[in-house]
């Protein structure tokens, strides 16, 4: 496995290569990761992950500073997996100026749920994922469905500008209980990660009451999971029932169509945010 820090060296270490698979990553690796990692070999390429905390998808009052960085583990991890080439530029490498040309992405998709709460969160993830392809120019992006919305956004600019790139979306990892891996667990503390399941076990609730057809009435069972997850002691940002397409609310026509969707929720405890979401 190589391991290179520069994009001349990037593209020394990728020359003639013509099936590149790419894993985005901001470090801090867990089976989630990896699992995309695997995924990505499967394609039978070169596997190129990249490590870069990307500081323009941070709002200045988040985490950038504290964000978990542990390179030499995550380069051991990945060379267990079979990764061919890590990536991992610094602030200099990745923005030598200030990036004043950005990838603005269409508001009625990077407005709502995650960029209601985090403002200008995905115009930082499109610009450093473009630019990130444009130093790895790969034949295909492997991203988790653990980041639902950010697979979709992704997915779309890749459609819009005609990217070579095809994006390919990896099942979340969880954890035993069924707590959806995520760099972030690791702000819980013993309590709290005792707590933590009731994220998923909140969808998996909302999961079961669309299927049985128990909630006719979707905002009133938003309602109920979030009041639940508040007298547990979270604060939730969201719990919303939406189309898999557009994260659009179903509309009556296309509930009684069937309409493939998913719940996707966000909520604070103690200082951590964690997000999820379940395909119904
Ligand atoms: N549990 C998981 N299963 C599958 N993919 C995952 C999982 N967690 C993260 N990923 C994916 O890994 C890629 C890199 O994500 P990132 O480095 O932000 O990790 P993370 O664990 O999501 O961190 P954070 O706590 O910041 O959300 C993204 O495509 C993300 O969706
Ligand atoms: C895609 C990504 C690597 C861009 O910084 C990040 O948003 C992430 O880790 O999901
Ligand atoms: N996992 C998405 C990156 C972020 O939360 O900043």
């Amino acid at each position: 496995m190589r391991i290179v820090h520069t994009i001349p060296e990037l593209r020394q270490a990728l020359a003639g290569a013509t099936k590149t698979a790419f894993v985005p990553t901001m470090g801090n690796l867990h089976e989630g990761h990896l699992s995309l990692v695997k995924l990505a070999k499967e394609r039978g390429g070169p596997v190129v992950a990249s490590i870069f905390v990307n500081r323009l998808q941070f709002a200045p009052h988040e985490d950038f500073d504290t964000y978990p960085r542990t390179f030499e583990r995550d380069c051991d991890l990945l060379r267990s997996v079979g990764c061919n080439v890590v990536f991992a530029p610094n602030e200099e490498e990745l923005y030598p100026e200030p990036q004043v040309f950005k990838v603005i992405p269409p508001p009625a998709l990077a407005d709502i749920l995650e960029g209601e709460f985090r403002p200008g969160f995905f115009t930082g993830v499109c610009t450093v994922v473009l630019k990130l392809f444009n130093c790895v120019q790969p034949r295909i992006a492997v991203f988790g469905k653990k980041d639902y919305q950010q697979l979709m956004v992704v997915r779309r600019m890749a459609q819009q500008l005609a990217l070579p790139t095809d994006i390919v979306a990896g099942d979340t990892a969880r954890a035993e209980d069924g707590l959806a891996l995520s760099s972030r667990n690791m702000y819980l503390s013993e309590a709290e990660r005792a707590e933590a399941v009731q994220l998923s076990m909140t969808l998996r609730h909302v999961q079961l009451a669309l299927r049985n057809g128990t909630a006719a009435n979707l905002p009133a069972l938003e309602r109920e999971a979030m009041d639940g997850l508040r007298s547990r002691g979270w604060q939730p940002d969201y719990v919303a029932i939406r189309c898999r397409a557009d994260l659009q609310p179903p509309t009556p026509v296309q509930r009684e169509a069937g309409e493939p969707l998913v719940v996707l929720a966000a909520a604070r405890l103690g200082k951590t945010r964690l997000i999820d979401n379940l395909e119904i």
